[in-house]
């Protein structure tokens, strides 16, 4: 028998939170290194590069990895003989600790979720609650699987009911296949299989907290059919050429994890869930003896990456003086460094400023001329005018990208493939899309050296702002007549199958 003490709970809950939003875990790091090293294609090496350096700088800074912090996902195995003590519920316990971990003055992180998601999407703040998840076992210990899972590859968490005899394997493949990139790859896919449509879902969340272990089972070859699957699925996956960030490359995934449980005989659910470069997940045991921490890792596993494309032969491009004719200059896959002012906004600012225009209203500011960064920044502290800032998923924005090019917006920045009626509208207009590397936010947000509040404060960090950046890397990702680096680099990278379809 043993007690737990509710408030051990709550402060486990809080540090490795706060643990999991600094560090990348040491097995995706050594994983993603292997992948920089191999890596043939330049603009995806490139990618990688900036991953891995912002990572170190957010372990060495003690700052969030990615902006988006995350949505937070217990999955508890409490033991039949322990028992929690005081006056809360073990979900409440996680929830306080959610709350302090968010709200940490030292290194607070950002607030994502919304409450009355069909209409309201008020955000909560402190972003409680947690979604949690309670199993109970033998023994009398209480062991929690924690991770905070970014929004972009939780969106594209997918679910299908295969016949009985259709293989999983072409199912998981082409559903890859057609995700695009708002995943932020490289990363890890798992696959649920069995049980009911609920269970297949958790089965694939779950086994995304375990260890990446690609390496070493290749290493050793597969002793069961569900590693075969996993390593002909791992192969499989990197053959579609998608890359890291959907830029065309070698590896779009660093390990594939497949979970069964027993179903009925007329069904075989499948459940796909990817998990972003923001790798973040701990697993800890309470005993009743206290609190858990984990113990800071080995920093020198995280690499230095050099500075990559020599800076002197990149093209610099004031955004306060920018023109369509100047944009037309410019090459899909070019690297720009920005300098000057530009607007943020995404989902609820986009979604506000369409109700204004709806009304028949002026906006608060004007776009005309423009470019603007989808992002929500982490806040700052100390010194930093904003703090983590990468960019979030740009093809949530398509349905108001007319709207805003008929406001006179030049250019938008974020990450991901754009759909291709999006694409022809900004040919049309002669505008662009560029991209910041998904998973840099640390890196990215060197290069904000001023930020002020412009308009829709209430929306927290979905507000829209005002950046000074100072040589900000994007890279053309739509250029003016249309062409689409999403497409030309998984085409040129795409490989015939190394295995065949089980
Ligand atoms: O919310 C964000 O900042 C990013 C989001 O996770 C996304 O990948 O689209």
């Amino acid at each position: 028998m043993s007690t737990i003490k509710g408030e051990d709970i709550t402060e486990t809950i809080r540090a490795a939170l706060q643990y999991i939003a600094v560090y990348h875990a040491p097995d995706y790091i050594r994983r993603l290194s292997d992948a920089y090293r191999r890596e043939e294609s330049p603009a995806a090496r490139d990618a990688i590069g900036q991953i891995l350096q912002s990572a170190r700088m957010a372990a060495l800074g003690n700052r969030p990895v990615c902006q988006d912090t995350g949505m937070v996902t217990v999955f508890a195995r409490l033991g039949q003989s322990a028992t929690i003590s005081g006056n809360r519920t073990l979900e409440q316990c996680i929830n306080d600790g959610v709350r302090l971990a968010y709200l940490d003055a030292g290194n607070p992180l950002r607030a994502s979720m919304v409450a009355d998601p069909i209409f309201g999407r008020r955000n909560t703040r402190d972003n409680t609650p947690a979604v949690t998840h309670v199993e109970s076992c033998l023994g009398d210990t209480l062991e929690l699987m924690v991770a905070a899972k970014g929004g972009g590859s939780e969106n594209k968490a997918r679910y299908t009911m295969l016949n009985p005899a259709a293989p999983v394997a072409d199912w998981v493949v082409e559903t890859v296949a057609g995700l695009g990139a708002g995943w932020c790859p490289p990363g890890v896919i798992s696959v649920g299989v069995g049980g009911s449509a609920e269970k297949a879902m958790l089965l694939a969340k779950r086994a995304l907290m375990d260890e990446i272990d690609m390496h070493e089972l290749i290493e050793r070859g597969p002793d069961t059919a569900e590693e075969e699957l996993r390593i002909e699925l791992y192969h499989r996956i990197n053959d579609l050429g998608i890359g890291a960030q959907g830029l065309g490359g070698l590896t779009t995934v660093v390990d594939v994890k497949v979970s069964s449980y027993p179903t009925h005989a007329a069904s075989k659910p499948v459940a796909l869930m990817p998990q972003c470069a923001a790798n973040r997940h701990a697993k800890v045991t309470l005993t009743g003896a206290g609190p858990v921490y984990l113990d800071p890792p080995d920093l020198s596993l995280w690499p230095e990456i050099d500075g990559g494309a020599a800076e002197g032969t990149l093209r610099r491009v004031n955004v306060d003086t920018l023109t369509k004719a100047e944009m037309a200059d410019w090459q899909p896959g070019e690297t720009l460094l920005l300098s000057g002012h530009i607007l943020t906004g995404r989902d609820a600012a986009h979604r506000r400023i369409s109700e204004i225009l709806a009304r028949g209203e002026a906006l608060p500011f004007s776009l005309r001329g423009r470019v603007i960064y989808y992002v929500g920044p982490v806040d700052p502290v100390g010194s930093e005018v904003v703090g983590p800032a990468g960019p979030t998923t740009s093809t949530r924005m398509d349905g108001y990208t007319q709207m805003m090019l008929d406001q006179g917006l030049l250019s938008m920045i974020g990450k991901a493939e754009r759909g291709s009626d999006t694409v022809e509208r900004i040919a049309k207009a002669g505008a662009t899309y560029l991209i910041a590397v998904g998973g840099a936010a640390v890196l990215v947000s060197r290069a904000i050296h001023g930020a002020r509040m412009v308009a829709f404060e209430d929306l927290g960090m979905e507000a829209v702002r005002e950046f000074e950046v100072r040589d900000m890397p994007v890279t053309v990702a739509v250029d003016s007549s249309g062409q689409s680096v999403h497409r030309l680099g998984p085409a040129r990278w795409r490989r015939e199958p190394t295995a065949s379809g089980a």
